[in-house]
């Protein structure tokens, strides 16, 4: 479960302010136009901004300036998510301890999630000797071997090619499913949102402008169609 209760952060030319209560395993897309606070609303949420006022309560547990390490979230951006001098291995180990000091466990935790990722083969190579789609695979692998309750994407494959965003996608709700997961991913196509979230956000000048169903936007019925630039039928 995530709680949101109006939780402000002042750029000083767009004060923003979120309320937004999530179920815990719910998915949700963010949407909305270029600098209208979607990437800022998930920094929120995952500690790498600290709110001027509001309350954060992730798993029934305040969290508004609980520091990123120690929320029980895992956030994946849109790229750069790897060190480059560390094996495939090693980025994902990163997620289990910090100095990659993993006992038998973590090890074969570590074997497991790569394995469901298809990623086995790849474990001893660089970054740089993969494509972009199996990078972005090691990342989530990274995010999801935490075993954290919140996955917060910000527009994770959108530098991937469609065939590859749709099987990356079908993964991630795969995996959200299995586990559990609240999901927010932010994203900048409502086709995207519609595959694996049911409910979407749309956010418009620092606030959370619509909330609701997302086949109503893709409908183009929605007051806020408009601002996505879907038009109605
Ligand atoms: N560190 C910062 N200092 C000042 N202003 C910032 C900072 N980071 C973001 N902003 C501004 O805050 C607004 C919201 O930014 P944010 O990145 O949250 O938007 P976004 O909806 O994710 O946009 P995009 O879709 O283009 O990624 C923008 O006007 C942006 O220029």
């Amino acid at each position: 479960m995530l709680r949101l209760i109006d939780v402000t952060w002042l750029y000083q030319h767009l004060p923003m302010r979120f309320t937004l209560s999530a179920k815990q395993g719910e998915q949700i897309a963010v949407l909305g136009p270029s600098g209208a606070g979607k990437s800022t609303l998930l920094n929120l949420v995952a500690g790498f901004l600290t709110p001027a006022s509001g309350t954060i309560v992730i798993e029934g547990e305040e969290h508004t300036t609980t520091p990123p390490s120690r929320r029980p979230v895992s956030m994946l951006f849109q790229e750069n998510n790897l060190f480059t001098h560390l094996t495939v291995r090693q980025n994902i180990g990163l997620g289990l301890h910090p100095g990659l000091k993993l006992n038998a466990e973590q090890q074969s935790k570590l074997n497991l999630i790569a394995t469901t990722m298809g990623l086995e083969t790849l474990l001893d190579r660089l970054p740089e000797q993969l494509s972009g789609g199996q990078r972005q695979r090691v990342a989530l692998a990274r995010c999801l071997v935490r075993e954290q309750p919140v996955l917060l994407l910000d527009e994770p494959f959108s530098a991937l090619d469609p065939a590859l965003r749709q099987e990356m996608l079908a993964l991630v709700q795969e995996v959200c499913r299995r586990q559990q997961l609240t999901l927010l991913m932010v994203s900048h196509s409502v086709e995207d949102a519609a595959r694996i979230a049911a409910r979407s956000l749309v956010i418009a000048d620092g606030r959370i402008a619509w909330d609701g169903l997302t086949r109503d936007l893709l409908s183009g019925k929605s007051a806020v169609s408009e601002l996505l630039g879907i038009r109605g039928q």
